[in-house]
C-alpha cells in the first residue's frame, strides 16, 4: 500500500427528537502516505474523532469514500489492509483481563499464532515499558499504563493504516517519549500513521504532515516544516492584571490568545493592543519564541 485517500467525507449526526442535527464533517479530503505520519489537529468538537471513526469503519459517512493507491474502496478499509486502533478513553482494551492477556488475546483475534505470539507479545511489554506489570488486570493499571496498553493493543498485528486519537493523554514525559520511539520505529517501517492530539509536543516529534479540521472542515493541510514556518512571525506577550470582560471580547475578536496571566498575539497587532487596554497599567512585554502550539492556534483562530 503506498497512499490512503480520504475523498470528500461528510458525517452529519442526527439526534431526532427536535434536537438539531450536527454536521460533525464537510467534504473532508486527506492524504495519507505510508512510511509517514499525518497529524489531524483541531480545537475540541472540530471532527477529530468522527473522522478517525470514518475512517476505520465504526460510523459509515453520508458522503464521500476512502482510496487505496487511487482506487475507490468498497466497505470497511479493514478488509484491505491491516488497520490498528486507539480510540479516546482506551476503549479498545478490556478491563478485566490483564496486560499481557489483553496483547494474547488481540495477537489470536488478528490470527498470529502462538509462538508468534508469544514474541510479539513480549517485545510490546518492553517497548511499552510494562513488562513489569504485565499480570496487572488493565483496570488496575493507572491511566497512564492503561494508554500505553492500548497502543500496544492497537499495533499488535503490525498495522499498514494505523489510527491513533490522543494516543499519549495522560502518559508521563519519559513514556511518551517511549511511545514515540516506538511509533517512529513503525514509520519508519512503512505503517501510515494517522494521529490526532491536543499535546503539540507529541504532534511536533512525531508528524510529517498536519491537517487542521475546523467545524468539520480541513482549513489546511500540508507538510510540518511548511506550517512551522507559518509560525515565524514574531509573538509577544503582555503581562495585565484585571482585564475586564469588554475589553477581553475586543482583544480575541482581535484573535489575542487571552491566558490567566498574560496576552498573546502577533507583532502586527501590538498597537492595536495597546489601544484596546489604554489606559490601563500594562505589565512586562515579551517576545515569545513562535511554536506549534501558536502556529495552530493563529491558523485556528485566523
Ligand atoms: N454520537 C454523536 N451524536 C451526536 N453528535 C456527536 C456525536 N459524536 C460527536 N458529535 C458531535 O460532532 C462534533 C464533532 O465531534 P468529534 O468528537 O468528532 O470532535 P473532536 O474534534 O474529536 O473533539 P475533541 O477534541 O473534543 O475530542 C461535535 O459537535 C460533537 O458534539
Amino acid at each position: 500500500m503506498k497512499c490512503l485517500s480520504i475523498r470528500g467525507i461528510s458525517k452529519t449526526y442526527r439526534r431526532g427528537n427536535g434536537a438539531a442535527d450536527v454536521i460533525a464533517l464537510t467534504g473532508v479530503d486527506i492524504d495519507i502516505h505510508c512510511g509517514y505520519v499525518t497529524a489531524v489537529l483541531g480545537l475540541n468538537g472540530a471532527g477529530k474523532s468522527t473522522l478517525i471513526k470514518v475512517i476505520c469503519g465504526l460510523i459509515e459517512p453520508d458522503s464521500g469514500h476512502l482510496e487505496l493507491d487511487g482506487h475507490p474502496i468498497k466497505g470497511s478499509l479493514t478488509k484491505h489492509c491491516r488497520v490498528g486502533a486507539v480510540f479516546e478513553g482506551n476503549r479498545n482494551i478490556y478491563w478485566r483481563l490483564t496486560a499481557r492477556e489483553n496483547l494474547e488475546y488481540f495477537a489470536a483475534v488478528q490470527g498470529l499464532s502462538h509462538s508468534a505470539s508469544k514474541g510479539r507479545v513480549n517485545e510490546l511489554l518492553r517497548a511499552i515499558g510494562l513488562d513489569d506489570r504485565s499480570h496487572t488486570l488493565a483496570g488496575n493499571l493507572s491511566r497512564g499504563m492503561q494508554q500505553r496498553l492500548a497502543v500496544a493493543v492497537a499495533v499488535i498485528n503490525r498495522p499498514e493504516v494505523l489510527l491513533l486519537d490522543e494516543p499519549t493523554l495522560g502518559v508521563d514525559l519519559e513514556n511518551v517519549l517511549n511511545i514515540v520511539a516506538y511509533l517512529k520505529q513503525l514509520k519508519d517501517d512503512g505503517t501510515a500513521i494517522i494521529l490526532t492530539s491536543h499535546q503539540m509536543d507529541t504532534v511536533e516529534m512525531l508528524s510529517d504532515h498536519v491537517a487542521v479540521l475546523q467545524s468539520g472542515r480541513i482549513k489546511l493541510a500540508e507538510d510540518i516544516k511548511a506550517f512551522l514556518t507559518r509560525g515565524s512571525t514574531n509573538l509577544y506577550s503582555l503581562s495585565v492584571d484585571g482585564l475586564d470582560r469588554s475589553r477581553a471580547e475586543v482583544l480575541g475578536a482581535l484573535g489575542v490568545v487571552i491566558g490567566e496571566r498574560a496576552l498573546t498575539f502577533p507583532e502586527e497587532k501590538l498597537y492595536e493592543v495597546f489601544d484596546v487596554l489604554r489606559p490601563m497599567t500594562l505589565g512586562t512585554l515579551t517576545r515569545e519564541a513562535s511554536d506549534i502550539t501558536s502556529t495552530f492556534l493563529r491558523t485556528v483562530r485566523d
